[in-house]
Parts: structure tokens; sequence; C-alpha cells
């Protein structure tokens, strides 16, 4: 193309784009709205690509003809005598009771038909006894509780209608009862006293083991009260106030057991009591639970991402290095060892012996560290890495510069297109994006969601439409619409599935009718951890498709990331980014040396 104006280069990467001077305000006119969506999607993956179903039942709801109409042959269209005509539709557009509790319901629901109800009681207490003055605490109870033939007499005068002449043998029970609720009051103090979850478990329920036995008491004034309307016939003291001092006691030790459990513990305490365990037993220490502290989120830097994707990569490296060169002195075998562990490590033979090489010359017969071959290993890495380490140039006296994306399925293309498109239109560029990928629907809206994240605009059509005619049509567009950059997505495909790749090369001619340098860029995304297999893949489509330059995705977390390393050293191709992550952030210019360290271990 003769070059009778002067070609306005823009280099887009690290630095280049931050020169940039952002024009005014986002892009007005928007080509799709692309109003079906709706909602702004999280950086993820998951959140950018419509579930499965979705996809599925959109491509249900067309019916086949529509669906998949015959693809357009682009050669024929009018441009030439075999330009394509373009497919008519392209879219475009801009406590439960405590053991204690139970057993008392227990004892009050047996002896009921023995003890009248309380405002019976209250009915039959004399003028001269203020009510405030009935038993109702235990303490006032014990206090007025005399011998049990005191208190047998008493109740059987004082309170004929209450108790219906009792059995003789009522003293023996009041003897036996009073002993047994000694007893219970005596291990209530003892229980109360020692763990956490016998305290919290009583506080739960608001019912102190002293509570419930008082209570107890009170369900039997028939019984054991003293004679109602004669005042305390007190007694001796001596059992009633042990039974006091008892209570006391018991409820002096829970209240203080109590305030020493933290508040989480009350919550969490189960309801039920830790029965008493046979001696050579011990029951588990409930620790209280540790509420995990939420750590306020770090943000990282991109060279601490850098390092974190690829440590995975890194420390198998190393991990065998060092293995290898524990006290051994660096011989002929241990170059050899050294230079299969390299090759393993997907660095490819001719870096693993630059490296050993290298090594060699500068140790050969001496003590060799791990860390020496790391730092060789750096450096010999650098050197292949820095020639291919190069900013994506964009040729703006286009408008539109035009990129086309394409690669394997699922090595990241669309979403890479998103990441893209967010730093030219966040730098003030006129991008406009266009859905080729017409063989998936979710790709379709993969990318609309993109376009919207990103202020960009698109062009898209219906699934199953011709790739070719779609990218001509966006080209067109785009050129009225003076957009700076053309973003173009492609299906993915095997490299080798032949009809698939005659395909790619026909959109590639196509574009080539409205200029003969388009597309301008010819961008292959790669998935790291797909190991060697990149290696054809780049042979194929750099023969197909004309690709230009590379993005290697999902650096993230592989412990394949060596094989960047050798597709650099084999292919020569400019590497422009590195993904390291699905959000839209996650996609930084390739720097040689970063990565180069961050692969061997070495600290920056
Ligand atoms: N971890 C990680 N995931 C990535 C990265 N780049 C892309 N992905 C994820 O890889 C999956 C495939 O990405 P796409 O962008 O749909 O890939 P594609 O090449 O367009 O897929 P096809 O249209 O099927 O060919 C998605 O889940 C992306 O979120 C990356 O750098 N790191």
């Amino acid at each position: 193309m003769a070059m009778g104006f002067i070609k306005r280069i823009f280099t887009f990467g690290k630095g280049a784009v931050e020169e940039t001077k952002p024009p005014e305000g986002v892009p007005e006119e928007t080509i799709v709205s692309a109003p079906e969506v709706e909602a702004q999607p999280e950086p993820s993956s998951e959140a950018v690509e419509p579930p499965a179903a979705v996809a599925e039942a959109e491509i249900v709801e067309e019916s086949p003809e529509t669906a998949f109409e015959p693809p357009v042959d682009i050669e024929t269209l009018p441009l030439s005598d075999d330009d394509p005509v373009l497919g008519a539709e392209i879219e475009t557009a801009g406590g439960p009771a405590s053991d204690d509790a139970e057993e008392l319901a227990r004892d009050e629901a047996a002896p009921v038909e023995a003890v009248v109800t309380p405002a019976e009681t209250e009915a039959a207490i004399p003028p001269s006894v203020p009510s405030g003055h009935l038993p109702h605490k235990a303490g006032e109870q014990t206090e007025t509780k005399a011998t049990a033939e005191e208190a047998t007499a008493a109740t059987e005068t004082a309170a004929p209608v209450a108790h219906k002449a009792p059995a003789p043998s009522d003293e023996i029970i009041v003897a036996s009862r009073e002993a047994e609720i000694v007893e219970r009051i005596e291990e209530a103090a003892d229980d109360a006293e020692p763990t956490a979850s016998d305290v919290t478990t009583a506080e739960a329920d608001e019912v102190t083991p002293t509570e419930t036995l008082a209570s107890e008491l009170e369900s039997e004034p028939s019984v054991i009260s003293a004679p109602v309307g004669e005042m305390p016939g007190r007694a001796d003291g001596g059992e009633a106030a042990a039974l006091r001092e008892s209570i006391e006691t018991a409820e002096a030790n829970a209240a203080e057991a109590a305030t020493d459990v933290a508040p989480t513990e009350t919550a969490e305490a189960e309801p039920t009591a830790t029965p008493a365990l046979p001696k050579g037993f011990s029951a588990t220490e409930r620790k209280p639970k540790e509420e995990p502290v939420a750590a306020p989120k770090e943000k990282l830097s991109w060279y601490q991402r850098l390092r974190r994707g690829l440590a995975r990569t890194s420390s198998q490296l190393t991990g065998q290095i060092a293995s290898l060169f524990t006290k051994r002195k660096l011989d002929e075998a241990t170059l050899q060892d050294l230079e299969d562990l390299l090759i393993q490590a997907d660095l490819g033979v001719e870096t693993a012996m630059r490296i050993t090489d290298t090594l060699a010359s500068e140790r050969y017969g001496k003590d060799v560290s791990g860390e020496d071959v790391s730092r060789i290993m750096a450096g010999e890495i650098t050197k292949v890495l820095s020639p291919v380490a190069k900013p994506l140039e964009l040729d703006l006296s286009h408008k539109p510069h035009v990129i086309l994306v394409v690669g394997v399925n699922g090595t990241g293309k669309t979403t890479t297109i998103g990441k893209l498109a967010a730093k030219l239109s966040g730098a003030g560029l006129k991008v406009m994006l266009a859905a080729g990928d017409t063989f998936r629907a979710a790709a379709i809206e993969q990318l609309k969601i993109w376009a919207e994240r990103t202020n960009s605009e698109i062009v898209s059509s219906k699934l199953g439409a011709d790739a070719a005619g779609l990218a001509y049509e966006a080209f067109q567009q785009a050129r009225e619409k003076k957009s700076d950059v053309l973003i173009i997505d492609t299906a993915g495909r095997l490299q080798n599935k032949a009809e698939l790749m005659a395909e790619l090369e026909k959109i590639v001619r196509v574009l080539g009718k409205l200029d003969p340098d388009a597309p301008h860029t010819v961008l292959q995304t790669l998935d790291a951890t797909t190991g060697q297999n990149a290696l054809q893949q780049v042979e194929i489509f750099r023969n197909v498709a004309g690709v230009s330059g590379l993005i290697m995705t999902k650096l993230d977390g592989t412990a394949r990331g060596g094989i960047l390393v050798a597709i650099s050293a084999k292919h020569k191709l400019p590497v422009y980014f590195i993904g390291v992550g699905e959000g839209i952030d996650d996609l930084e210019p390739f720097e040689a040396k970063d990565f180069a360290e961050a692969i061997a271990g070495v600290a920056a």
C-alpha cells in the first residue's frame, strides 16, 4: 500500500497505554446497546459466561432453518466478483428443659393429686398471714421447715382442706424426701461449680440447678413446708440451715462460674448437662470455637500476581534442581540430568542446552548449588524471551486497526478480547468488537457482556451465521463509525480440523478485500496448561491465519509455564501479553526478566 500519508503508530503495551491521552468521555454512539445484557457480571468466567443450560435453551429456541442459516459464501459478495453477500441477520448496536427441670416436671406431676393449686393454697391462708409470706422461695421454705413430725402435724392442723388425711407413712416419706433433696442440692452445688458448659447450659435455660431444686421444694408444700398461718415454727437450724447454706453456696458458685464464661460460649453451649463419668473416664474439654478473623483483602501488585501464578512452575523446577545438586560437583552426568529435567519442565531442548552450557562453562568440576543453577537459568531464559517481549503496535492511521483473535477452543480468546478492550477503552480509544464466534451462543452473549463492561461497540449476528460475512460487516461498520480498533472474535477450533481452519483462512481473505493490510494484527491465544501441544498450535495457526503475535493465558496456577520459553525459542513470535486470571485486570504486558525470574524462583 502506498504510503501517501504518515502512519501514526500507537504502541500498545506496558507504558504505551499510559502515554496515550484519552479523549474526553466514552464513545457516545453505541452501535449495539446489547439490551439483552442486563446484569453487570463479575470478572470471573462463571459470571461472564452464561450457564450451559441457558446457551442450550437458546440454541433449542432456534428452528434448524433459522438457527443455522446456510453460510453465505463470502467469496460471492459484491466487493469483487467473489465478494460475499453479507448476512442479513447481522445485528448492530452499541432451649430445651434441663435434666433437673425435666425431673422437676416429673416430680410435680406425680403428687398433683395431693397438692392443691396455688390459688387454693392462698385461699386457705388465714387472714393474719400476708400472702407475701407464703413459701415461694426455697430459702423461706427451709427456714420454716421444722422436724418431720412438726411439719406433718402442722400441715394436718393448719391446712386440713389442702391436705386431706395424710397417711401415717408420710413422716417416713418426708424424712426420706428431705434427705434426697439435701443430697441433690449438694450434687447441684458440685455440678454448678466446675465446667463452663454446665454453667452455660444452666444459664441458657435460665434455670440453675439450685433454682430447680428450690422450685421443687416449692412444689411440695404439703409435705415439708412450715405450718401455714402459724408463722415459722422455726426449726432448730440444723438441717434447714444446712439446706439453705447449700443452696446459697451453689447459687454463688453458679453465679461466679457464669461470670467467667465468655458470651460466645454461652451462646454455643449444648443444652444438655454433661453426665458424671465413671472413674477412669474424662469428659472432652470443649474449647470455644475461634471465630475466623476476616483478613483484609490484600491488593497484589502485578509482579506479585505473576510470581504467585508461576509459583507451581517455579517450585516444581527449583525443587528438582535443588535435589539434583545436593553436595554434588558439576560433572557430565549431572549436566545430563539437569538437561533432562529442564526439557521435562517444558522449557524446550534449545533453552535447556543453553542453560547447561552456561553452567558448565562457569562451574564445571566445582560445587554447584541449586541457587547457582536458578541464577544462570533466569539469565538464559531472559535472553530467550527478551526479543519476543514486545508491545502490541497499533497503527491508528488505519481507523480501525483490525485485530483478529484466533486459537484453539477454550484458550481464552473471548476473555482476552474483553481484557484488551478494557485497556484500550480505558485509555480513551474507540473500540468495536465483532462476535465472530458464531458457533457458540454463549460466546456471543459473553462478548456482548464484555462490550457493555468496557464501553465498546459490538457487531454480532445469529448463531450459525457466516463468520467471514460478519467480520466483513463489522469492518465496514467500524470504518463508518471511525473506530480506532476493531477486535474480531472467532470460534475456537482444533488445529487439525481442516474445514474449520479453511473458514479461518476465509475470514482473513475477506478482511483483506477491504484493506489489503487487514487484519493488521492476528493474535493467537495459547493456554499455558496445554503444554507441548501449544507448539504445534502455533505452527498451524501461523500458516493458516498468519499469526503475528501471541498471548499466553492461564499462567496462573499452572506447572507448565515453561512452555512459553520453548514457544518463544522456536517461533520467535512476539508475546504481547500474558493472562494470569479470569478478571478484567488479569492481563499484563509481557516482561521477559520478570517472567524468567519468576519461573527460576530467583528473588527480584
Ligand atoms: N485462570 C484463567 N482462566 C482464564 C484465563 N483466560 C481465560 N480464562 C478462562 O478460560 C475459559 C475459556 O475462556 P474463553 O475466553 O471462553 O475461551 P475461548 O477461546 O473464547 O473459548 P471458545 O469460544 O470455546 O473457543 C473461561 O472460563 C475463561 O474465564 C486466564 O488467564 N486465567
